[in-house]
């Protein structure tokens, strides 16, 4: 049974995206995704699920971070959470009494409207994850009055539910990943899989960005998602995540990340996993196995002088 450390503690969005993707694994909750990854790193747990982006305020910037410089781990799974909100509190409290609501950055966003519209004067400070939130404001003397997370921590810390639903929209999707340290076998490829990325320029010049797109461009492989990241150098300096169709078994995809190493500074690879959405590439004329693997042999032949 893997034993998985996930953004604790117990009731948060993340430990139900990890129920989902492995209902067997042994769960140790982490007061940080930092800390979970760290403990995936570490050997205390076989792997951590983390979340990375959701579909309203785009990236969890730490998971990212973590991904581009923290010791490799890659991606073997993924998961979309629909992720629906509630404003908690201690019974015997009312709306008009909350001064201070306390709940992760990523739920202090989705509920911006909410807040604005019944909570206009209250303070709402950041808290580790949103299960942390409703554990805080369980405890007698908290200097909060209510949290924002989902209903199940209001069961679990005892809290009543004031509001629910409240984000400000009803199909918000978080997408959560599984990790694990390096050296097993990448998933097999299903025919409908991810891979991500992450590319750092060998040098600042026109047209990088371009160079690094075509790569993908013409061996018809289809982003899903790219996001650039300060390196911490100064202004201006970026580097850059992807996110597209296909294995790394796949010869366009094995033959777009070639191209990147040799043109780009490093590439790091973060996995090739299945879609958690099963979409299926529709792969062009000209870039299937079968015709990169044509091509070579097309290509040998001549090298072999049979023109
Ligand atoms: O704090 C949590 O419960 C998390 O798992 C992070 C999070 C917060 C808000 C939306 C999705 C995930």
């Amino acid at each position: 049974m893997p034993r998985l450390a996930y953004l604790g503690p117990e009731g948060t969005f993340t430990e139900e995206a990890l129920r989902l993707l492995d209902p067997a694994a042994e769960r140790l909750p982490c007061a940080t995704v930092s800390a979970a990854l760290a403990a995936a790193r570490g050997g205390e747990a076989d792997g951590a699920v983390v979340p990375l982006e959701n579909s309203v305020e785009g990236a969890i910037t730490t998971t990212l971070d973590e991904f581009a410089w923290g010791e490799p781990l890659l991606i073997d799974a993924e998961l979309l959470l629909p992720v629906r909100f509630s404003l908690l509190a201690r019974p015997g409290t009312e709306i008009p009494h909350i001064k201070r609501v306390y709940t992760h950055p990523a739920a202090i966003t989705q509920c911006r409207a909410f807040l604005s519209r019944e909570l206009p004067d209250a303070v709402v400070v950041a808290a580790p994850s949103t299960a942390a939130a409703a554990q805080e404001v369980s405890l007698p003397g908290s200097p909060y009055d209510a949290a924002i997370a989902a209903r199940i921590a209001g069961e679990h810390y005892g809290l009543v539910e004031l509001a629910g639903d409240i984000g400000d929209r009803t199909d918000t999707v978080t997408r959560f990943v599984k990790v694990a340290r390096p050296g097993r076998p990448l998933p097999e490829p299903t025919g409908a899989d991810r891979t991500t990325l992450v590319v750092f320029l060998a040098d600042d010049h026109p047209g990088a960005l371009l160079e690094m797109l075509t790569e993908f461009s013409v061996r018809g492989v289809n982003l899903t998602r790219i996001e650039s990241r300060p390196t911490g150098d100064g202004i201006g300096r970026y580097f850059f995540h992807f996110d597209f169709e296909g294995h790394i078994a796949d010869a366009r995809v094995g033959e777009a990340i070639s191209g990147l190493h040799r043109v780009c500074g490093e590439v790091r690879f973060l996995g090739s996993y299945p879609r958690a959405d099963g979409v299926v590439p529709r792969v062009k004329r000209g870039t299937t196995d079968e015709e990169f693997t044509e091509a070579g042999d097309w290509l040998a032949r001549i090298r072999a002088g049979q023109v």
